[in-house]
């Protein structure tokens, strides 16, 4: 087995008001799986991102980062990509590298490779107002790249957008998965994105908040639009279906 990039041993976290958002979570992540975690509301996705990302530290329970010195190199995308409306492409991609203090003459190659990368050649100078919902995040995906994380924290990324650009997200952000092999922790309520994109999911349930289930999605990549309508495919979304229903507070969407 290789060695993981991060391991959660029995982790515990429970809030100062007492709710206890996480119960005895162990987790192994592998460099370069895309793990996603679904579960109802409240089941301590998002928990578990904060932890990963050293937002608040753990109750309970060893969380181990494997790299030298136990450092974290990881970049955050939320649901709402949080763009600087008065700053275009180029800066908007550049900001992580400018609050570390690099000059934008040193990493302008980088921020142009970030943003060749999610397809936005061509709209270096354009601004948040001028762009999609899905170029939007593509420039958030880009800012969470420039910086060459070990680990992309995503979180709902593409809960606020419609049917088609989600679809149509998912497939680039998977294109762009298999080109790179960054390793994914991606939070979701949508179990067909989850199965879709992953190569394993993770199942949560809430009160408190606790791993239910861990079922590789032993597809082979690349997934096609073909995969979507697979039987292969919906023998997954069934498992995860009746992971949930075993639960209590099942409120998937
Ligand atoms: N800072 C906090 N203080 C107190 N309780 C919190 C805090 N943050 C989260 N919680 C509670 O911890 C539990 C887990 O929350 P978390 O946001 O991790 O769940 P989630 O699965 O991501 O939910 P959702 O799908 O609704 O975003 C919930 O009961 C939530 O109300």
């Amino acid at each position: 087995m290789p060695v993981p990039l991060l391991t959660f041993k029995v982790i515990d976290k429970v809030y100062q008001n007492g709710t206890v958002a996480l119960q005895g979570v162990n987790l192994i992540v592998q460099p370069g799986e895309f793990i996603s975690l679904v579960g109802p509301s409240g089941c301590g996705k998002s928990t578990v991102l904060r932890l990963v990302a050293g937002l608040g530290t753990p109750t309970g329970g060893l969380m181990n980062w494997h790299g030298p010195n136990n450092q974290r190199n990881l970049a955050f995308v939320f649901q709402d990509p949080a763009l600087m409306p008065w700053a275009n492409v180029v800066e908007n991609v550049y900001l992580p590298l400018k609050l570390k203090g690099q000059p934008l003459r040193s990493v302008r190659e980088r921020i142009q490779a970030a943003i060749n990368t999610v397809d936005l050649c061509g709209c270096e100078k354009s601004y948040p107002r001028q762009l999609s919902g899905g170029m939007k995040m593509r420039v958030s995906i880009a800012r969470a790249l420039v910086t060459t994380p070990q680990i992309l924290l995503m979180d709902e990324p593409f809960g606020a957008l419609d049917e088609m650009t989600r679809s149509r997200l998912n497939s680039d952000l998977l294109h762009l998965w298999e080109k790179k092999h960054w390793t994914v922790l991606f939070v979701t309520h949508n179990i067909y994105e989850a199965v879709y994109l992953s190569t394993r999911v993770i199942v949560m349930a809430a009160h408190p908040g606790r791993v239910v289930a861990n079922i590789p999605i032993e597809a082979a990549y690349p997934r096609t639009d073909s995969f979507r309508t697979s039987s292969q495919f919906n023998y997954y979304c069934r498992e995860i279906m009746a992971a949930l229903s075993e639960v209590e507070g099942v409120g998937v969407s």
